[in-house]
C-alpha cells in the first residue's frame, strides 16, 4: 500500500472515532430532552431547522441535499432512543409511499403498510401508529381526492409534507429484456412509461395490477415477467434493474403529507393548509379570498372539490405560506372565518427541506 493512501486511511480513522464520540454525545443530549418533554417527542419544527441549519453552514466538497440527508438519519436515530416512532403508510411495501416515509422520518422510523389512504387515516386517528403518510398530488397525475375528503372529515392534522421525485425502473428477476411475455405496473405508471416501452417492449402486452410493489413481487415469482416500479420495490423482491428512469416526464414529482394528532410549531418557513366553503354565488371566491391579499399572505394552492353536504356548494382547499400563529396569517384567518361558511385549518406545517 501506498504511504499516501495508508496517511488518508489513518486520518480517516482518527475522523470516525471523533465522528463516534460526538454522535453519541448528540444522541445523549436527544435522551436528555426526551425526558424533559414528558409527552410528544417528534418535533417536526425542530428537525426542518436543524437541517435547514446544516444544508446553510456546509462547506462541502458534500453538496446540501447529502449532509441533509446524513443528518437526517442521525436525527432519526436520535429519536429512536428517545421513543420509537411507529409510521403507518399506504402499503404494499415497496411503493413511493413507503420511500417517502422513510424520506421523512428516517430508517430508525417503523414503517406499517397500510391498504388503504382510509386505513392510515383510521389507525392514527385510533392511536394504534404515531403518523401516516398518505399521497396528495402527482405533477402529472393531479390531485389524490380521497385524502382531501378524509382530510375536511378527519380531527387528524398535517404535520409535514414531502416532495418525492418519483423514478420509475423496469425490472425482472434475470439480465436483459430479451423474451419478456408480459409487463406489470399500476395503471398510473405505465401511462407514465408510455413512450419509453412503446420503443423497447413495443409488442409487449402491459398488465395493470393494484400497484408498483404488486407487480414487482409478480414478476419475483415469474422469469418471463417484468415490472415497472420504483427503486424500493426491486430492492425489496431482489431484481434486477434494467433500465432506470423510464418516465417520459423527466421532473414527475409526488407530494405526500404527514397526518398525526398534532401540527407543527412554527419553523420560521412555514406553510398552512385550509379547507373553506360558501355559497356558490358568482364572486364568492374572490371575496373568500380578499382576506390573504390584505394581509399579504401567499397562496400556493388552490383546489376546489364539490362538498358533498348540499346540490351546488364547493369546499376550497388552499394552501398558503406562513404558519396560523404567524401575525399576517393569523389576522387574514381571523377575516376569513367571518366571511366564510366553513372554515378548517388542516394545520400548520414546516415547507419541505429535503
Ligand atoms: O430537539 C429536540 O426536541 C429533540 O428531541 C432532538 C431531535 C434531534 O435529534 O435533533 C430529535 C427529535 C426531534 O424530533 C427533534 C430534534
Amino acid at each position: 500500500m501506498s504511504d499516501k493512501l495508508q496517511q488518508h486511511r489513518t486520518r480517516i480513522d482518527a475522523l470516525d472515532d471523533e465522528l463516534l464520540k460526538l454522535i453519541n454525545e448528540r444522541a445523549e443530549h436527544a435522551k436528555a430532552i426526551g425526558v424533559l418533554k414528558n409527552g410528544v417527542v417528534y418535533r417536526p419544527e425542530r428537525e426542518a431547522q436543524v437541517l435547514r441549519r446544516v444544508k446553510d453552514n456546509n462547506p462541502g466538497p458534500m453538496s446540501g441535499e447529502t449532509v441533509a440527508r446524513l443528518f437526517r438519519e442521525v436525527m432519526s436515530a436520535c429519536l429512536a432512543l428517545e421513543k420509537p416512532l411507529s409510521v403507518a403508510f399506504l402499503g404494499p411495501a415497496g411503493t413511493f409511499t413507503q420511500a417517502a416515509a422513510i424520506k421523512h422520518f428516517g430508517h430508525a422510523a417503523h414503517t406499517e403498510a397500510c391498504s388503504s389512504i382510509d386505513e392510515v387515516f383510521r389507525k392514527v386517528e385510533a392511536n394504534i401508529v404515531d403518523y401516516g403518510v398518505v399521497p396528495v398530488e402527482n405533477s402529472t397525475e393531479g390531485t389524490v381526492s380521497r385524502t382531501l375528503d378524509l382530510l375536511l372529515a378527519s380531527p387528524l392534522k398535517i404535520c409535514g409534507e414531502v416532495d418525492l421525485r418519483v423514478h420509475q425502473f423496469l425490472m425482472r428477476k434475470k439480465e436483459g429484456l430479451q423474451d419478456i411475455r408480459r409487463v406489470y405496473s399500476h395503471a398510473q405508471s405505465l401511462g407514465q412509461c408510455h413512450e419509453w416501452l412503446n420503443k423497447n417492449l413495443p409488442d409487449i402486452p402491459r398488465i395493470p395490477v393494484s400497484s408498483n410493489a404488486e407487480a414487482a413481487r409478480l414478476a419475483s415469482e415469474d422469469e418471463s415477467s417484468a415490472a415497472v416500479a420504483g427503486e424500493m420495490a426491486a430492492e425489496l423482491y431482489q431484481l434486477q434493474k434494467l433500465a432506470q428512469n423510464i418516465e417520459d416526464e423527466p421532473n414527475n414529482t409526488t407530494r405526500f403529507l404527514v397526518i398525526a394528532q398534532h401540527d407543527a410549531a412554527p419553523s420560521g418557513k412555514d406553510k398552512t393548509s385550509l379547507a373553506m366553503s360558501a355559497k356558490n354565488k358568482p364572486g364568492t371566491i374572490v371575496e373568500l379570498l380578499s382576506p390573504l391579499a390584505k394581509y399579504q399572505v401567499s397562496m400556493t394552492k388552490l383546489e376546489s372539490r364539490p362538498s358533498r353536504m348540499g346540490m351546488w356548494e364547493y369546499v376550497f382547499f388552499v394552501d398558503v405560506e406562513g404558519h396560523q400563529l404567524d401575525e399576517n396569517v393569523a389576522k387574514a384567518l381571523q377575516e376569513l372565518e367571518s366571511k366564510a361558511a366553513f372554515l378548517k385549518v388542516m394545520g400548520s406545517y414546516p415547507i419541505a427541506v429535503l
